[in-house]
């Protein structure tokens, strides 16, 4: 089994308050991974590590066997790592095709004198870049809109359109960050299997952080439970279920696994 993340005592502080602590956790190559855990337990922090908009207090980040502890976000993304916000963050004022195609740029068609020269090398690339977009839109019934300024879109689709954007990185490892966030049941459901298809059709490992248990019970395979920034609890979605202590970590909180 190849390990595509590993984390090794991951410690984050900010100032005294210690927001991740001391945090072991490994992927798999082709697992759906969920991390959940109340609110502040720490889960956001995880994934602004993991991308680099961090530095870690402590502790070693190792992706594909090599520490990305300490990179730069674009380079943490340029080795493979792409992610979704809880606050979507697209380039709301930039048609739905252009958002996906900028995402392209990351592992560029053609080179910079190319491109700036305008040679037939850069006509030609951005013709692939330009199908290739409107591919993956497809996938995500979104290919219609793709002339659509990204912030004219309903909720739940600019909620794909943030995935589609970073799946067109091509990353091997996808980090959600809260995607049913705002949608409606069905539109969670669909997104579950999305999420689900996606995976497999990309050859992709998922972690995913989400507070709509039905969503995290329906998808992952394996779960992380995290509070006050420690993992308290790892395992299937039943064993989790049943766990006192992450009973007791979301006591006084609503928690429904329809
Ligand atoms: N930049 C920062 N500076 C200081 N404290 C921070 C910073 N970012 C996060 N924290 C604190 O770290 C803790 C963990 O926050 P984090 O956002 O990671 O939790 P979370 O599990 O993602 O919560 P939620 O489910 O509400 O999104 C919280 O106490 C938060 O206030």
């Amino acid at each position: 089994m190849t390990e595509v993340l590993k984390l090794n005592q991951l410690t984050k502080l900010f100032g005294g308050l210690t927001a991740v602590s001391q945090v072991d956790m490994t992927l798999n190559k082709g697992e759906l991974i969920g991390l959940i855990g109340p609110n502040g337990a720490g889960k956001t922090t995880i994934f602004n590590l993991l991308t680099g908009v961090y530095v870690p207090s402590k502790g070693d980040i190792l992706f594909m066997g090599k520490s990305i502890s300490g990179k730069k976000p674009y380079q943490v993304t340029a080795e493979g790592v792409a992610r979704t916000f809880q606050n979507i963050r697209l380039f709301a004022d930039l048609s739905v095709l252009d958002n996906v195609k900028i995402a392209y740029h990351w592992h560029g068609k053609y080179n910079l004198a190319s491109s700036l020269l305008r040679l037939p090398g850069y006509f030609a690339g951005e013709k692939k870049m330009t199908e290739d977009a409107v591919e993956l839109l497809d996938i995500f019934n979104l290919a219609d809109k793709k002339d659509e300024i990204a912030k004219n879109l309903p909720y739940g689709l600019q909620r794909r359109l943030e995935i589609a954007r970073a799946l067109a990185a091509g990353p091997k490892l996808l980090l959600l960050d809260e995607p049913a966030a705002g949608m409606n049941p069905l539109e969670t459901r669909d997104l579950m299997d999305l999420i689900r298809w996606i995976r497999n059709e990309f050859n992709l490992t998922v972690l995913l952080i989400e507070h709509d248990m039905s969503l995290v019970m329906g998808v992952c395979e394996r779960i992380y439970v995290l509070d006050y920034g420690k993992i308290i609890a790892e395992g299937l979605p039943d064993e989790i279920k049943a766990n006192p202590k992450v009973i007791e970590a979301y006591l006084g909180e609503e928690v429904s696994y329809a």
